[in-house]
């Protein structure tokens, strides 16, 4: 048999052996013990609370209390220091912080090795997505996955594109798609894969301006509505601002794309969005398209994931889909 083929588990059983079979299971065990427990403190230090920790990974607080107590008991140090609102790495925990971010890699490229041995289009993948990618057009995409790979689960996290970018380096999300520029890194692999063009907007019913376009000093009068920083329908919108020379009196921040088009639909003040995000209310006349003439701003989607040698199946073929559907977006 070749090394890596696998007729099935019967055939496979014999050849290792029963005793084999038993210790590799029991080894298997151990490893999953040891990755909950180093998760869970990593969790802890990076979240600065237990509570917080048990949130994010889906579990009790008391069994994110029972792995950091398993640890300090294996290896006879407290590792941690409680304060009433924050919790510390001791010396010791500062150490197993550092090399347990090290052994959740290497285990996680070591799945990674499992899955591209195993083949089978089978697993599940954690989608990190920008608000405007992930809201507008993601699901079509998902319906597309979901339809060319049933056997493939995913979760989907839609926070800006900061935070996609923090989930995909901190492995808390396998695969993320942000709108905003940022040059790759040593270790994170950056893919523009479609374009996206951002628009003015204001209330169907809001004639602020004179002629058939506003004029600069017109949409300067404007209170203008933008993203929170961080989020790159912010800096686009930004961009727009200094390529139009205008500095606009007065900014309200919003912290959704959905309460800016609310808000300006109830005539709080104008916006810049991606057209993506509008396509509807354009079409309703509930919100209209102002750009001053010889306005066009565009930027790129791009998918962004950690440079590994080797990448997980179903991270390939979630950005095959991308790729393959970004004509059609
Ligand atoms: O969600 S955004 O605009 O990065």
């Amino acid at each position: 048999m070749p090394p890596f083929a696998v007729s099935n588990d019967d055939a496979a059983r014999q050849e290792v052996g029963p005793q084999r079979c038993h210790a590799a299971r029991t080894f298997r065990k151990r490893v999953m013990n040891l990755d909950h427990r180093l998760l869970s403190f990593v969790k802890v230090v990076q979240e600065q609370s237990f509570s917080r920790a048990a949130a994010a990974l889906h579990i009790t607080q008391p069994a994110v209390t029972q792995h950091i107590q398993s640890l300090e008991a294996e290896f006879d140090a407290s590792l941690l220091e409680r304060g009433k609102r924050s919790v510390n790495t001791t010396k010791a925990g500062e150490i197993v912080f550092h090399e347990a971010l090290r052994i959740l890699e290497h285990y996680n490229e070591m799945k990674r090795l499992v899955d591209e041995v195993l083949g089978g289009d089978t697993g599940s993948i954690v989608v990190s997505a920008s608000y405007t990618f992930g809201e507008y057009i993601l699901p079509y995409v998902l319906r597309q996955f979901q339809q060319s790979y049933p056997k493939i689960s995913f979760v989907v996290n839609i926070v800006n594109s900061d935070e996609v970018v923090r989930q995909v380096r901190n492995h808390e999300a396998d695969i993320g798609i942000i709108e905003t520029d940022l040059a790759g890194s040593e270790n994170l692999t950056v893919v523009p894969f479609a374009r996206d063009e951002v628009i003015v907007i204001a209330a169907s019913n809001n004639n602020f301006y004179a002629g058939t376009a506003p004029l600069a000093e017109e949409l300067a009068t404007q209170t203008w509505l933008l993203r929170e920083e961080g989020s790159g329908t912010r800096r686009v919108a930004e961009k727009a601002l200094k390529d139009l020379a205008i500095s606009p009196t007065h900014i309200l921040e919003l912290g959704s794309i959905q309460i800016i088009k609310q808000s300006v639909e109830a005539g709080l003040g104008i916006s810049v969005l991606s057209n993506w995000t509008v396509r509807k209310e354009l079409s309703l006349n509930t919100l209209k398209q102002v750009n001053p003439q010889g306005f066009s701003l565009g930027r790129s989607f791009s998918y962004i994931h950690l440079t590994a040698e080797w990448q997980t199946k179903t991270i390939k073929l979630f950005a095959g889909c991308l790729t393959g559907m970004a004509g059609r977006f």
